[in-house]
């Protein structure tokens, strides 16, 4: 498994938030920085201060030693109404919790109130003020974003009025006698390469490696963390709002050492539709995209990297006439019936799927399914998500 620790990961500093001010050199030059490297790499490092930083850093992982001193069983009450919120653990090294609302008070006491039934004050102060810190970043980021490219700050508010931030604590962990550890030159992927769902998702972790990136020419790089460095990827709904400027990041979690990796994952999304800007289509830049129904978009995907819709399928300006329309939620299909769309369809969709995946998968798209299918939980979004599917089909042949 091939990976260069040379690469260079671009990065922006930023010092103290509050003093980046709109207008002044000091976020004229971040801004120009922010949007070259998103443009270029789809992802940068943000460096703060170490000064506000390492505080911060120590108290939140402190927090998330006493989170995850506790059973999963006590994680696993962690539920949520939304898809990927919420507790999972795919594998035997992730175990996942999250809280919808960063910047929520009221959410951090609830959230509390799962493992100490009396809640506990300090341990919501320390996951509020986080959550805060690491809104304001995205906010800051975004606002660059939107002035680099002319759209109006009015747009901009209203972007960030309708977004959801969701924080996500994850511990990777593998037991000392995992036989992927006995056999040292085998590491463990506990999350396979993918790009998120996301507008931006902002990574912070405990020092301990395990995060990797894809650079443009296809190696990985490792993303070596520090207290003050935030690494802020461009996601999938960045690309459609840019217009295709910004590509998403490709990334994946491999576990190299026997050490335990905590991340802290910001993941914004908006709570309707999503569109690209005027100011964003010119000459060079025609329209590439519908408007995107994003909550609709994140609830038609599976939770398996390996098989996902992605957005050039989903709402593509000319072969998308769908993405106008609200889609219904179909009943669950039947097995049978499953597999013949899937078979069916199969020739004439592009699915993400990591490169080695990609030769399986187009011997048999059917046996794919059907092990997905085992998981029974995972039915019903998979009937959903195959409905969509033939639903466009027959628009695009009308
Ligand atoms: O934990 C990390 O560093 C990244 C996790 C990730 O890529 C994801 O949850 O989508
Ligand atoms: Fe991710």
């Amino acid at each position: 498994m091939d990976t260069t620790k040379q690469a260079k990961i671009p990065i922006v500093v930023f010092s103290k938030l509050e003093d980046l001010k709109p207008g002044t050199s000091s976020w004229l030059s971040a801004r120009k920085q922010v949007c070259d490297a998103l443009e270029e790499h789809s992802y940068f490092v943000a460096r703060l201060s170490e000064e506000v930083c390492l505080e911060l850093h120590n108290r939140i992982f402190s927090a998330l030693d006493d989170l995850f001193d506790f059973p999963k069983e006590s994680r696993e009450k962690n539920m949520s109404e939304k898809p990927f919120r919420g507790h999972y653990s795919d594998n035997v090294a992730i175990d996942s919790v999250g809280i919808d609302d960063a910047t929520s008070l009221e959410e951090a006491l609830n959230f509390a109130k799962i493992f100490w039934p009396n809640g506990n004050d300090r341990f919501s102060e320390i996951v509020n003020s986080y959550g805060k810190f690491m809104t304001g970043l995205d906010q800051t980021v975004t606002r660059m974003i939107f002035d680099y490219y002319g759209v109006e700050k009015y747009k901009c508010d209203s972007h960030i009025k309708s977004m959801e931030y969701v924080l996500k604590f994850t511990r990777y962990k593998l037991e000392s006698d995992h036989h992927h550890l006995q056999k040292k030159e085998q590491p463990y992927v506990a999350i396979g390469e993918h790009e998120d769902l996301s507008f931006t998702t902002i990574i912070h972790d405990n020092d301990v490696n395990g995060l990797e990136i894809k650079t443009k020419d296809g190696k990985w790089i490792v993303f070596d963390g520090s207290p003050s460095s935030f690494l802020v990827m461009a996601s999938d709904a960045l690309q459609l709002w840019s217009n295709d400027r910004i590509k998403p990041c490709t990334h994946r979690v491999v576990l190299r050492e026997n050490k335990v990796r905590y991340s802290l994952l910001l993941l914004t999304y908006n709570k309707g539709i999503i569109c690209v800007p005027e100011e964003l289509i010119d000459e060079e830049h025609s329209l590439r995209y519908k408007p995107l129904n994003h909550p609709e978009y994140v609830a038609l995907q599976y939770r398996d990297t390996k098989t996902r819709l992605c957005l050039k399928s989903f709402c593509v300006c000319s072969a998308c006439p769908a993405a106008n329309r609200t889609l219904p939620v179909a009943a669950p299909l039947q097995q049978e019936e499953l597999s013949f769309i899937v078979a069916d369809s199969s020739s004439k969709l592009h699915m993400r799927r990591s490169s080695r995946q990609k030769d399986q998968a187009k011997s048999s798209p059917t046996r794919i399914l059907m092990q997905n299918n085992r998981r029974a939980k995972e039915v019903d979004k998979m009937s959903v998500y195959i409905y969509t599917i033939k639903n466009m089909m027959e628009l695009d042949e009308d």
